[in-house]
């Protein structure tokens, strides 16, 4: 297939031949052109851009996939040709790292054959300035020159440059090949139980191409990397310092298919930095140039789960848009397979249960199907979770990639990264604390020398955690507004926090992250505060029925109670609305621990805010039971309080409390309370409606006034506007001591009592207008 501009990326699949002549291949192809295989076993049919069975040979495989790049490296291009396979598969054969001689030229690899391309073709078009190769291993993470002699001492990377690597010029071809041939042979290889040569590192051979173009200078490279193999302990035999080697051999290539999907899709966001093969090799992987991924497989029956692994990181890598006609053959493939297809126990791990019965959610689906726990070890169980959470995440969005905007799309990969991270210490915390046995996980008893042991069920549920974990961020991000100040994320998972089967493990991320990132400090609630809150709900939501932030002050009055319970709280005054709004959730306030019966400080609202609940129906003690603390409790005073606690624990009638707390049944707002008919008037009215004298309606209230002044006792004065009882009491001491008032002015005598003071009496009291 011819590589255009178009298409950037290609991927390829070669099939290794089966060994043994007894061993039938698992992989069928069903369609040469367009190029669809299926694994019957399975029922699955995939469509790449190339297939190579079992019977093409090198040359074919070169001319179809590299030999396009070679011409567009002459042309300025870096282009990048991948390798990629469970181990054994023929990886290193196919890109030729392992050079030994140009003896049998039909088993030559990629990597002599781009030499002889570009040394021949240079020659007939005399195009040619000069051409250099450098050869770098990655070995746990850490970069070596196998061209230099000294090959122990790791290079340093600023960037995406390695600093003081070798880049020899080359002369001849011959020149080239030995140069090959030696840093091969410095490679780190291990034996294995299923390669004797395995490659423990990822091998970049890069060649440099200055031609001349007229009088313009052109540049281009092309990188052959034979990736190291991804691998499973339980076939391979790993343990100690190979096992990590497979860890990190797997961290690597799990961002290699990330940096190439998010190619694909156009991402705005590449994660080169995950690891140490891509952030050097950032200058060839974008879409500017050419990437080539030539993926190896078993055919053997016996390597089906990594095969299928293989299969489905080429298919992530890119998603090739598949045309009507390779639609047909794979919707008749499947039609004529789809007994297969019926049967649960072949279902394979990587695909996702459709059982259209169920939601589709992530934490209904099996990570990992049971039949096949036996087959897959724990080193192995990184790439294997790897394509489960990536299923399970395109699952659970039910979205494809591409119709997500770039901040989502570099949030998704991110997240697949940290899942990654996530489960890498997982396991390494398995392999220190070995989990109880499990029906399930013994099979892998048997091995346990060998294999280090951990419950697959202990694997999904950290899976299923961190996976809603992040998808939770992910949908919070979503909805946040840019603007904000505080990371909605970090408040959506404090208060997930709380949830009761996180509550033990979420302890030390309460002490550690919450306080560092969040901004503020976690509660440590006890599971009874925890079940208190969860039955306060309802409440919750009636102390502020607008779904609006409590006031400061309210909060400020819990944080102190708070300082002496167990209970630590504090809230960001900065918050946003969309983060207030957030808060409002009735599952938020769930699990917020915001309330806590009881238990929590009775806070009691400002005046205002108690005023505009305007509550207006009667509260039915017997059924609100604690969910009318909070809203009740804070329209109590201590006495009455007290009561409503009395009667709660002494199982008192309950219709003793009705009777003793009848003002929360039938509160009223003082504002919105109704002048009822015959209610008491106020001694400035008695006195008006009692005068009979011919005086204008004006001077009958001055007198009134005057009257309540003199003869008022302190509840009369009380009714005055603008006295209260200490001012009611200077009048009263005034009075006594200099006799009566002759005129409402003389209240400018008393102590205390300036023009302003007076003036506002005389306003309010309509004494003025
Ligand atoms: N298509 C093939 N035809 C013939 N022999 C093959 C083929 N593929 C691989 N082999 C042979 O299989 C053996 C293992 O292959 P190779 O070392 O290339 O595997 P690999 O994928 O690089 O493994 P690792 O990841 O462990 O390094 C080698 O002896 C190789 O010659």
């Amino acid at each position: 297939m011819e590589v255009s501009k178009k298409e950037c990326i290609t991927v390829s699949i070669r099939i290794k031949p089966t060994l043994k002549s007894k061993d039938t291949s698992c992989i069928q192809v069903i369609s040469k052109e367009p190029p669809v295989l299926a694994i019957p076993e399975r029922s699955q049919a995939y469509h790449f851009d190339n297939i190579f069975s079992d019977e093409i040979d090198q040359e074919e495989i070169y001319d179809k996939t590299v030999k396009p790049l070679v011409d567009h490296v002459k042309k300025g291009y870096n282009c990048t040709v991948f390798a990629y396979g469970q181990t054994g598969t023929g990886k290193t054969y196919t890109m030729g790292t392992g050079f030994q001689g140009l003896d049998d030229l039909s088993h030559v690899g990629i990597i002599p054959r781009v030499l002889n391309d570009i040394f021949t073709n240079h020659a007939d078009n005399n195009e040619f300035v000069d051409i250099g190769i450098s050869f770098l291993e990655i070995y746990n993470e850490k970069v070596f020159d196998l061209l230099q002699p000294d090959r122990k001492t790791p290079l340093s990377v600023s960037g995406f440059v390695v600093q003081d690597m070798a880049i020899k010029i080359i002369d001849s071809i011959d020149s080239a090949m030995m140069l090959l041939e030696l840093g091969s042979k410095k490679r780190h290889v291990a034996e294995t139980k299923q390669n004797i040569n395995s490659s423990r590192s990822h091998a970049i051979f890069t060649v440099y191409f200055t031609g001349r173009n007229g009088t313009e200078e052109v540049k281009g490279k092309i990188n052959l990397v034979d990736l190291a193999g991804s691998e499973s302990v339980r076939k391979t035999g790993n343990t100690g310092s190979t096992f990590q080697e497979g860890v990190s051999i797997n961290k690597g290539l799990l961002s290699i298919g990330q940096v190439i999907s998010a190619l694909s899709m156009k991402s705005a966001y590449i994660p080169y930095r995950q690891t140490m093969i891509t952030s050097i090799l950032q200058g060839s992987l974008n879409v500017d140039n050419y990437i080539s991924l030539i993926a190896c497989v078993s055919a053997s029956s016996d390597n089906i789960t990594e095969t299928l692994q293989t299969l489905d990181f080429s298919q992530r890598a890119k998603k090739i848009r598949s045309n009507p006609e390779v639609n047909q053959i794979i919707t008749k493939y499947k039609k004529e397979h789809s007994s297969a297809i019926r049967t649960p126990l072949k279902r394979q791990t990587t695909t996702p249960l459709k059982t259209p019965a169920r939601k589709k959610t992530i934490f209904s689906m099996p990570l990992i199907n049971e039949a096949n726990q036996s087959q897959i070890d724990n080193s192995n169980q990184i790439s294997v979770c790897s394509s489960s959470v990536t299923s399970i995440m395109s699952n659970y969005m039910d979205i494809t990639q591409e119709t997500l905007s770039p901040v989502i799309r570099k949030y998704i990969t991110k997240m697949e990264v940290s899942i990654m991270d996530k489960l890498e210490s997982v396991i390494k915390n398995s392999l220190k604390t070995p989990a109880k046995s499990s029906p399930l996980a013994a099979p892998l008893q048997a091995d346990k020398e060998n294999t280090p042991g951990m419950s697959w069920n202990k694997i999904q549920n950290e899976v299923s955690k961190l996976v809603k974990s992040e998808i939770a961020q992910l949908k919070v991000k979503t909805v946040r507004a840019t603007s904000s100040p505080i990371d909605g994320a970090k408040i959506k998972r404090v208060l997930e926090y709380d949830s009761p089967a996180d509550e033990i493990n979420n302890t030390a991320i309460s002490e550690t992250d919450s306080n560092k990132d969040f901004g503020f400090k976690m509660p440590m609630i006890p599971t009874k505060k925890y079940k208190q809150s969860k039955n306060l709900q309802n409440s919750a939501l009636e102390i502020e029925p607008t779904g609006q932030m409590p006031r400061r002050s309210m909060r400020l009055s819990m944080k102190k109670h708070d300082a002496s319970n167990v209970s630590d709280m504090s809230f960001d005054s900065t918050m946003t609305k969309d983060e207030s709004s957030f808060i409002q959730q009735p599952e938020a306030s769930e699990q917020s621990g915001f309330l806590f019966g009881d238990q929590l400080p009775i806070a009691t609202p400002r005046r205002s805010t108690r005023l505009s609940k305007k509550p207006t129906e009667d509260i039915d003690l017997n059924t609100t039971k604690n969910s009318c603390d909070i809203s009740c409790s804070s329209l109590l005073n201590s006495s009455e309080r007290n009561l409503l606690n009395a009667v709660r624990s002494k199982k008192k009638n309950i219709a003793v409390v009705r009777k003793s707390v009848g003002f929360i049944t039938k509160y009223k707002s003082p504002k919105t309370k109704k002048k009822r008919k015959g209610a008491k008037k106020s001694p400035v009215h008695k006195l008006i409606s009692q005068s009979k004298s011919r005086d204008s309606p004006r001077t009958v209230h001055s007198k009134a006034v005057l009257k309540i002044l003199n003869d008022g006792n302190l509840k009369d004065l009380g009714t005055l506007h603008s006295v209260g009882a200490k001012t009611g009491e200077q009048i009263l001491l005034y009075r006594k001591l200099k006799g009566s008032f002759n005129e409402i002015e003389d209240l400018s005598l008393v102590p205390g009592w300036g023009t302003k003071k007076f003036e506002r009496f005389m306003t309010l009291n309509l004494l003025k207008m």
